[in-house]
């Protein structure tokens, strides 16, 4: 893989953190009673059961976790652990019109007069000149001590999805170590046979499981291939929520945006090899490029960060 890819100027709108609008990343953590959202709100709901003698809900199986680290080469197994990141609020720079093309995704008007800025808002960027992913392991972030009412400090988490590996590799390349499914050494005629379709013995017509097919959408490996910067997207995140990336894939380093640093527990899997353990690539801003990849952050007079697009988007996305 290479470390570094070149990248047009592409600002993004601010999302809100739901568990469904980042579905597709990993799972977001949080009191579903506390989630005061406005509709539609089809989030998915945990299981919950009643505990400790009836003084407490307990919402089962809150995220995903998976640990894929037996599909690497090393084969070096991996251990649970728990970091903490105290994470410093991140330096935006002020904000200024620009030719970039929107991220595809949100509702965004690209034109930029200030009549429809919202009142008192204050207009900023964040520039994401760095995204990493961990092949072979979720991992969940936990704010500490940080209270969702506490306005003038939040979190951005921004992700991205992942290309097909063909429109990543160069020639030259070599693919960077990521999970795929065992392949048995030698077949035998009997498993050449029990996975032929439709199956002589049972008449069944569907292609037989993957490994990864019995796991949680958030927990199936991405694949190799970069970071598909079109489709990057930015959540905006409070004390109330925690967030689980989803094995491989590529995220931004937290960006704690406000006052203040925010403690978060870090709950991965590692084997202490680096590149297994977390994959990096710098985003250079191509020829052409004025600016790379940016964030639009825009806050209202208490510092909360507005979100732009998305369900819950206040207006329409100024860039
Ligand atoms: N996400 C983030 O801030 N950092 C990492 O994922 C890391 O492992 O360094």
């Amino acid at each position: 893989m290479p470390t570094s890819m070149p990248c047009p100027s592409i600002r993004i709108p601010v999302e809100q953190l739901t568990p469904s609008s980042f579905a597709q990343f990993g799972t977001v953590i949080e009191n579903p009673a506390h989630a005061n959202r406005p509709p539609p709100n089809n989030d998915f709901v945990p299981k919950s059961v009643s505990a400790n003698q009836g003084s407490a809900l307990k919402y089962l199986d809150v995220t995903h976790i998976a640990n894929l680290y037996n599909l690497a080469p090393s084969k070096k197994p991996a251990k649970a652990v728990m970091n903490m990141f105290v994470c410093a609020p991140r330096e935006l720079r002020p904000h200024e019109p620009s030719n970039s093309m929107p991220s595809s995704w949100g509702d965004i008007d690209f034109d930029d007069d200030d009549e429809s800025a919202s009142v008192n808002a204050q207009r900023e960027l964040f520039d994401v000149p760095i995204l990493e992913r961990h092949p072979f392991t979720t991992q969940t972030f936990i704010p500490m001590g940080l209270s969702p009412y506490e306005k003038h400090t939040q979190y951005l988490v921004i992700v991205a999805p992942t290309l097909p590996a063909s429109a990543s590799r160069r020639r030259t390349d070599r693919a960077p170590p990521y999970p795929t499914p065992h392949k048995p050494q030698r077949r035998s005629i009997k498993d050449v046979f029990a996975r032929a379709r439709p199956s002589p013995f049972t008449n069944e017509s569907a292609p037989p499981p993957s490994q990864f097919s019995r796991l949680h959408p958030s927990q199936k490996p991405k694949g190799p291939g970069l970071p598909d910067l079109k489709n990057i997207r930015a959540f905006v995140a409070d004390g109330s929520q925690a967030v689980t990336y989803g094995a491989g894939t590529w995220h931004a380093p937290m960006a704690v945006i406000g006052d203040r640093a925010i403690d978060f527990v870090v709950v991965q899997y590692a084997n202490g090899v680096d590149m297994e353990d977390c994959q990096e690539i710098l985003l250079k801003p191509d020829a052409r490029a004025e600016e790379g990849v940016v964030v639009s952050v825009e806050s209202d007079s208490s510092g909360k960060v507005l979100v732009k697009a998305g369900p819950g988007a206040a207006i329409k996305a100024k860039l």
